[in-house]
């Protein structure tokens, strides 16, 4: 019998639904954006500068307004009040799933964003032991030791973009935490090609149609099938060698779900690549966002290494411990990803209708909430436009007053479960940073960059380099 492959259905299941109408005539529903474009609504402005849409309906509307995507009515919710309904949904009244349905392909059938809520749950749940405190510890260990690695191949000075010196960096520390230390320099070039072959698949067009037979598109699927033969090897070592390991694959290795099944290799190569695509681009682009922040104040970046002195002394081997005590660059950072969220948007389907501050949202649309555009309503953040990483430190904490303001890492029960990680791993480059370089800018502007779906600074984002002295006393 013949039967219609699976990329072909599901393009023209998309491409149908498109043509879908969208219930506009609710009663009560938020106000529509005005503009956009016959069968792809906004799509197009969301897709060149959705921080600027989205800061156009906050202006026009306040809270909550629709826009048009195609088959579907988005609602846009930001400000305080909107957010906190926002992220405490229940699964059971919005779902993720469908949101990002783009990523299935990568992580796979049944694995995380495509698994029921419950086997989701679980598969997250091998993460918090991959994840706790005495495993932070080793990790901090591999971020120390690549930071002292590569920017100790640095000269005295040098041009670099910053924005690939962070993805570079963060793809090292990330394979040897996921991998190995010893996997980081064996394996660094054949897992970082399949990589980018599986991120090349992901674009504004899987969005909407993940299964349209584009070479791009191929290109990922491939990768995923040689992605799985990798970890297989390195699984089948692993159950081989008595050694003992300290790294995520591990934890997955011997991971089993409530019912006792252990994990298939599709499924450890899924959540692999889950974390990965959490956590990879996320910290590459916030670190190149440090770096252009810093240049740009350098009264800041004078008191980071200050900081650096009085905790450090003359020592230059640093701890997880001293990186605990370093609030000013925790505060930067933080501040960093409010002004600059490289997620900046989440989205979620409504699975039931509901109702807010008077308007109906109905069963069906997409609720979009923005971490770009509602950290820097100034309401929460006062001045918000301004780098300020004082508004989180002790006698301000802008954060604690506003719990659903500062929400680059989402909030809720789906907030990120990387936080820790992300902020140990930033801390430990940036302080290596600061104890031996200075830094300039090179260009007329870092603008933000929208073409990618990990948002960072618009390349070449150059940045020249000066090696100061050693020591942190220095
Ligand atoms: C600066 C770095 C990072 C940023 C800005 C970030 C941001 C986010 C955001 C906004 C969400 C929520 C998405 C939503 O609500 O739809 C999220 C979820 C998640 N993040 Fe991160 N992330 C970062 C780093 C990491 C790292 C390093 C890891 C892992 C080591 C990680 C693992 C996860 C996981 C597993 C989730 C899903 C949580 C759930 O759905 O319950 N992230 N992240």
């Amino acid at each position: 019998m013949f039967t219609v492959p699976e990329h072909v259905r599901q393009t023209a299941t998309t491409l149908l639904s498109t043509l879908k109408p969208l219930p506009l005539d609710t009663p009560n529903l938020p106000p529509m954006l005005p503009g956009g474009l016959p069968f792809v609504g906004h799509a197009s402005e969301l897709r060149s500068n959705p921080v600027a849409m989205v800061q156009r309906g906050r202006d026009m509307f306040g809270d909550i307004f629709c826009v048009r995507l195609p088959g579907t009515l988005g609602v846009v919710m930001t400000g305080h009040a909107a957010q906190e309904k926002y992220f405490r949904f229940r699964d059971d009244e919005v779902s993720q799933r469908e949101a990002y349905q783009l990523m299935t392909p990568v992580f796979g059938k049944g694995i995380a964003y495509d698994a029921e809520p419950q086997i989701m749950k679980e598969q997250l749940g091998f993460f918090h032991g991959a994840l706790r405190e005495s495993r932070l510890r080793t990790y901090t260990d591999g971020f120390i030791a690549e930071s002292e690695h590569f920017f100790g191949q640095w000269g005295q000075t040098g041009e670099v973009n910053m924005l690939e010196v962070g993805n570079e960096v963060t793809l090292y520390t990330s394979t040897r935490c996921l991998l190995g230390d010893k996997m980081r320099f064996k394996l660094s070039k054949e897992f970082s090609e399949l990589y980018a072959d599986l991120e090349g698949g992901i674009n504004v067009i899987s969005f909407f149609a993940p299964y349209l037979p584009l070479p791009a598109m191929r290109r990922r699927d491939k990768a995923r099938v040689k992605m799985v033969e990798l970890i297989e090897k390195i699984v089948a070592e692993r159950r081989e060698g008595p050694q003992s390991h300290e790294d995520i694959l591990q934890t997955l290795v011997e991971s089993s779900y409530a019912d006792g099944r252990k994990l298939t290799v599709d499924e450890i190569t899924g959540l692999i690549l889950t974390i990965m695509f959490a956590g990879h681009h996320t910290s590459g682009v916030t670190f190149s966002w440090i770096a252009v922040l810093l240049a740009q104040h350098p009264h800041i970046f004078r008191r980071l290494v200050a900081e650096q002195r009085e905790i450090l002394g003359d020592r230059e081997r640093i701890t997880y411990d001293d990186l605990q005590k370093m609030k000013l660059l925790e505060a930067t950072i933080k501040e960093a990803l409010r002004l600059y969220p490289p997620i900046i948007l989440v989205m979620r389907r409504v699975l039931k209708a509901f109702d807010f501050q008077g308007k109906h949202v109905p069963e069906g649309s997409m609720i979009i909430a923005s971490p770009a555009a509602g950290q820097r309503v100034p309401e929460i953040f006062p001045e918000p436009h301004r780098f300020d990483p004082d508004r989180f430190m002790p006698g301000r904490e802008e954060d604690k007053r506003w719990p659903y303001g500062h929400i680059a890492f989402g909030a809720g029960r789906h907030r990120c479960m990387g936080i820790v990680f992300a902020q140990l791993q930033l801390r430990a480059l940036w302080s290596h940073l600061l104890r031996n370089f200075e830094f300039d800018l090179l260009d007329p502007s870092y603008p933000v960059d929208y073409t990618n779906l990990i948002v960072g600074p618009r390349p070449p984002c150059r940045i020249r380099y000066r090696r100061v002295q050693q020591s942190a006393g220095a």
